[in-house]
């Protein structure tokens, strides 16, 4: 990953134009330009790359065609209306609780332990309970296979960007097959499989009870319940196009938070007056007695968002967002992106720059105070992208983070001798750190 930034680093000014072979590159990170580009109708559809990733998510909204994501994007979003989100608080608290409890056998014992498995673990039964209703505890072994077999495909569909000898289809087939890899991909399929067949005959059995007057509130739907009676209703998703959802929710949902959750943790470590005063804003906000976390508090964590959104400046987990132009989109400087050109989006290189961040390779909160925002373009901070194929669960993925970080705060003080320039990133579908997300706990009554 570093050798990528140094890459990104070199290519100034952009709009930076270059050609790999027959391929023709554009590389954007001036804000002005981002915002052109995102918003533009003709700047939707990904580019070729994204069907490297087509064996492990298939093709839901992060990497279908235009007019497919157009028709499943409009019958999608209403499953992450503020409403719906607001029944979810039961479940992170709830799921939040049992990743508190399990952490304890780390507290107190003075010695390193990855963060990694916890986070990443509590991530998917959030998102697969929040989003599907279902507690995929109940499947720990197609859980742990499901684990498992993603590192593997995910690590080997980016390694073929780099092979090109793999990237016709074909040849890619034949390899997947001799090597095995077939097994992870389906692997990957299984638990999202089995979890909607589990949703399919669970509405058989309560249509079978409603009575005829007895609507079921659709904005009040889960993700998987709506896509299942949206198709009641004549929407046509064939069963390859819901699972192919599932399986983008599941890791588009839980992959990206999980790393943010263990970046941000992780920094707090290294930073123990900026964690206390997080751990101040939420003692004050909750109050010192256990009680479940609403969506009214977390709204009011406004210092722990300025945390959470530092740790996505320096460590987006989508380092690069490739689009493609599909007419002529003139830029700044008359600068015309022209049709067919592969465009690169970069947050890993536009949140570090130095002319949008004063010293960028820092971790400082006050990057994200109401000041320093209001100093800056909106389109200086794309870890979520942004326009009509922006991230659909960042509000989500806020509030559910925000519950994890201060439940962990509550109950435990961490510390860490990690130092942020010891991390080394890694790139396969996200961007991770090589080493883990290594930390001390220590239980708050302890004070150490
Ligand atoms: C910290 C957490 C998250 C980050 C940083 C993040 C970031 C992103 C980014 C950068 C994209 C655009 C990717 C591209 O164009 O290549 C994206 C798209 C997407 N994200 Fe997220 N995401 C997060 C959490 C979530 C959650 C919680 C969900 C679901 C519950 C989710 C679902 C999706 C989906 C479905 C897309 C594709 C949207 C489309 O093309 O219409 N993400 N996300």
């Amino acid at each position: 990953m570093e050798a990528v930034m140094g890459y990104l680093e070199k290519a100034e000014p952009t709009p930076y134009t270059f050609w790999l072979g027959y391929v023709h590159y554009v590389l954007i990170c001036k804000p002005e330009d981002l915002q052109v580009v995102l918003n533009n109708s003709n700047c939707l559809e990904k580019s070729n790359f994204y069907k490297f990733f087509v064996n492990t998510v298939g093709e839901g909204l992060f990497s279908s065609p235009v007019e497919k994501w157009k028709k499943h994007r409009r019958l999608i979003t209403p499953a992450f209306n503020i409403r719906l989100m607001e029944t979810f608080f039961p479940i992170f608290n709830a799921k939040n609780e049992r990743l508190v409890r399990r952490m304890e056998k780390e507290a107190d014992t003075g010695e390193y332990f990855d963060l990694w498995p916890y986070i990443s673990s509590n991530a998917l039964d959030i998102i697969c309970q929040t989003t599907m209703g279902y507690d995929i505890n109940s499947l720990e072994s197609t859980k742990v296979e499901f684990e498992e077999a993603l590192k593997i495909a995910s690590v080997e569909d980016s390694l073929r960007i780099y092979k090109p000898w793999l990237h016709p289809d074909f040849i890619f087939k034949l390899y997947i097959k001799f090597t095995g890899l077939t097994k992870s991909y389906e692997l990957v399929h299984k638990l999202p499989e089995q979890i909607i067949e589990r949703k399919q005959n669970e509405l058989r059995e309560k249509k079978l009870k409603l009575r005829d007057n007895d609507v079921r509130e659709k904005s009040l739907l889960s993700f998987l319940d709506l896509l299942l009676e949206l198709n009641e209703e004549g929407a046509e998703f064939s069963d390859t196009d819901i699972r192919d959802e599932v399986v983008t929710m599941m890791i588009g949902g839980s992959e990206t938070s999980a790393l943010t959750l263990s970046f941000t943790l992780l920094m707090l470590a290294m930073n123990s007056e900026v964690q206390e005063r997080a751990y101040k804003e939420i003692e004050q906000i909750l109050g010192t007695d256990e009680r479940p976390i609403l969506m009214e508090d977390v709204n009011k964590m406004v210092f722990l968002e300025q945390c959470i959104r530092e740790t996505l400046r320096l460590f987006p987990p989508g380092p690069l967002i490739l689009r493609k132009a599909t007419k002529d989109v003139p830029l700044s400087d008359n600068f015309i992106l022209r049709s067919g050109a592969n465009i690169i989006i970069p947050p890993v290189r536009v949140q570090r720059h130095p002319n949008l961040y004063e010293n960028p390779l820092m971790w400082n909160p006050e990057n994200f105070s109401v000041e320093e925002v209001a100093k800056r373009h909106k389109y200086s901070f794309i870890a979520f992208s942004g326009g009509p194929r922006g991230c659909i669960g960042s509000k989500y993925a806020m509030f559910s983070m925000k519950v994890t970080v201060s439940m962990i705060l509550q109950k435990y003080i961490l510390r860490t001798e990690v130092k942020l320039e010891d991390i080394r990133l890694s790139l396969d579908l996200l961007m991770r750190s090589v080493h883990g997300y290594k930390i001390k706990l220590y239980s708050r009554k302890l004070k150490i």
